[in-house]
């Protein structure tokens, strides 16, 4: 509704077109926050941190490790959210039959990944499981390279993903990539027992693995978005700790 008023000005009577009042939509000022320009900006006294990894490849016990570091706070990946979004369960769905609902999770996966992104942290360090980045070079890009997903599903999520990223600030300081090898990842799969997962073949690992080196390693594929720090996975959980360990300044003083 647009405010008006009939003011005098100079003994006439003018109408005088007001803006409504300012409504704050709380989402929409977070993924909008500007500067006086009217550009996107990000508090860059804070910091975010992208684990990154194939299936399995620890990268949940790698953010449950470093959950007690003090000025640090960890956002799992919402796989709860794909499993269960209103009653349906787009993960398991889309293992069932990709081509029909590689798009509905992809997409999911899209707004919940941005949530996560540009979620505020109360702590300067946010670190996060996996990125919106990598739901698109690695995921969506899987589905569509094995043919399992229509062009135009993937050109739809495609102007999405470019509409996002330009448009709203997602930076991220460092990714750490949890490197293993598929085979390791196919063993702790079956550990974990994931239901939507027991199909998993192990040349899906190695399908999501080669993606994973293209874009993390050799730097081919896609824009990479912070400086890498490459961690060696097949070790065991103490060999891992001892990593982390290591890694503990680099990491938080990204
Ligand atoms: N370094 C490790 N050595 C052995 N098992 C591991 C290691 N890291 C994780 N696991 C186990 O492997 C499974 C997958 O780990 P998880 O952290 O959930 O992986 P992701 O989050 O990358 O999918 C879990 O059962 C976990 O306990
Ligand atoms: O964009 C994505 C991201 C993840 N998935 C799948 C892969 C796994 O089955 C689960 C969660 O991954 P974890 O590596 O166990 O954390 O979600 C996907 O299909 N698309």
């Amino acid at each position: 509704m647009l405010f008006s008023a009939a003011v005098r000005v100079c003994g006439r009577l003018r109408l005088v077109i007001q803006r409504p009042p300012a409504r704050v939509c709380p989402v929409m000022s977070r993924l909008f926050h500007s500067d006086s320009q009217g550009n996107s900006v990000k508090d860059k006294a804070k910091s975010t941190i992208c684990v990154e990894g194939n299936i399995a490849s620890g990268k949940t016990s790698c953010l449950e490790y470093f959950s007690n570091t003090a000025n640090l706070e960890v956002l799992t990946e919402p796989v709860a959210k794909w499993r269960n979004v209103q009653g349906h369960n787009p993960l398991g769905l889309m293992y069932t039959d990709p081509t029909r609902w590689g798009l509905t999770l992809q997409t999911y996966v899209q707004l919940t990944m941005l949530d996560v992104h540009t979620r505020p942290s109360v702590a300067p360090v946010k670190m996060m499981e996996r990125s919106i980045h990598s739901a698109k070079y690695i995921f969506v890009e899987n589905l569509y390279k094995s043919a399992k997903m229509p062009e135009v599903d993937y050109v739809v999520l495609s102007e999405w993903f470019n509409w996002i990223t330009k448009n709203i600030d997602l930076s991220v300081d460092l990714i750490v990539y949890l490197r293993t090898s598929p085979e390791t990842c196919y063993q702790r799969l079956k550990m974990r027992c994931r239901e939507e997962e027991r199909l998993i073949p192990l040349d899906y690992l190695h399908a999501i693995h080669e993606l994973y080196e293209e874009w993390l390693v050799k730097q081919s594929s896609f824009p990479v978005p912070a400086p890498v720090l490459v961690i060696d996975a097949d070790k065991n959980m103490e060999e891992m700790i001892q990593h982390y360990e290591e890694h503990r300044g680099k990491i938080l003083a990204a």
